[in-house]
């Protein structure tokens, strides 16, 4: 079943539609990436997933209830929200931020929780007795991760949870984010605009243009069976790395779920295993 649904979701900001009837199904323990230029409606419709906005018109549901009729405090306890700048307070140690929503609802936070927590996005408990400026930009936008795990919600929501960070910090917390102890079976939904970000991390991608939902597919699918030209259009200048992205080792004879993309940038392969892949590649596209 779907832990999320929506069904003909239509808003509009002063007569402006900015969410035409969207419909989608959620499942759970899935990663979904929103994906759109800017102002195509991604952010938008990630609030109205915990109620922070209402639909004009259709609904959303969480575990088949139309949110409407359940207490927000209740759904957002079920739904972690992690936001592009974090949101840390300042004045207040990680581990009183960390803290924080499990006080507010109602939930023990002993030390060995806050522990868990912190240990759950791969950082050092000693990390707990600093101030967020004390933290880089990465490892603050672990601590918003965890403080979203606080209350063990079963959806996390993410709006663009990356794109505040460096370079390489972004592609080393993409990368850990696939292995994250504390993300493994939760179900994600996650705003971005950078294409290889939704590849690498989505199940499937709802591609948002102008409010409406152009396809919401796997990565693969989009690539190879482009619901539209507009579509295609969108992932024309990136085709040719996305589609190696998407091959995986496990295709090519690797018992692994790595990524080509990933399995040519590891050191962890020899260059003749390298040139194997790059052939096996070549031949698929061929
Ligand atoms: N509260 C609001 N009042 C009026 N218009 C709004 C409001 N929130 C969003 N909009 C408009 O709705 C459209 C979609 O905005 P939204 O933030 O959902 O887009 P987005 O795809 O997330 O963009 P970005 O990647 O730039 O954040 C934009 O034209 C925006 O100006």
């Amino acid at each position: 079943m779907a832990i999320i649904q929506l069904e003909n979701v239509q808003k509009s900001f002063e007569q402006k539609p900015v969410l035409r009837r969207i419909s989608m199904d959620i499942h759970e323990g899935e990663t979904v990436a929103l994906l759109g230029k800017s102002g195509s409606g991604k952010t938008t419709l990630l609030k109205h997933l915990n109620a922070l906005l209402k639909p004009d018109d259709g609904r959303v549901c969480f575990q088949g209830t139309p949110i409407d009729t359940l207490k927000p405090h209740i759904l957002r306890r079920q739904m972690g929200y992690v936001i592009q700048d974090v949101g840390l307070l300042p004045h207040l140690s990680i581990e009183e931020n960390l803290t924080m929503p499990l006080r507010i609802t109602g939930r023990s936070a002993s030390q060995d929780t806050i522990i868990e927590l912190i240990e759950l996005v791969g950082l050092h408990e000693k990390y707990l007795n600093r101030m967020p400026h004390e933290l880089s930009g990465g490892q603050q936008q672990r601590v918003g991760i965890a403080r979203a795990l606080a209350t063990n919600p079963q959806v996390i929501l993410m709006d663009e949870p990356f794109s505040a960070l460096d370079n390489i910090t972004r592609i080393q917390l993409q990368d850990d984010f696939l292995n994250l102890k504390g993300l493994a079976a939760k179900t994600i939904i996650m705003v971005t605009h950078d294409v290889f970000e939704a590849f690498k991390l989505a199940d499937r991608i709802a591609l948002l243009h102008d409010g409406e939902l152009m396809q919401f597919d796997t990565p693969i699918n989009l690539l190879t069976k482009p619901a539209s030209n507009h579509v295609a259009d969108f992932l024309k200048n990136d085709h040719l790395l996305l589609k190696m992205h998407q091959i995986t080792c496990h295709q090519l004879g690797h018992h692994s779920t790595k990524t080509v993309f990933h399995a040519l940038e590891s050191d962890e392969l020899k260059s003749t295993e390298k040139l194997a892949i790059m052939q096996a590649f070549l031949n698929f596209h061929s």
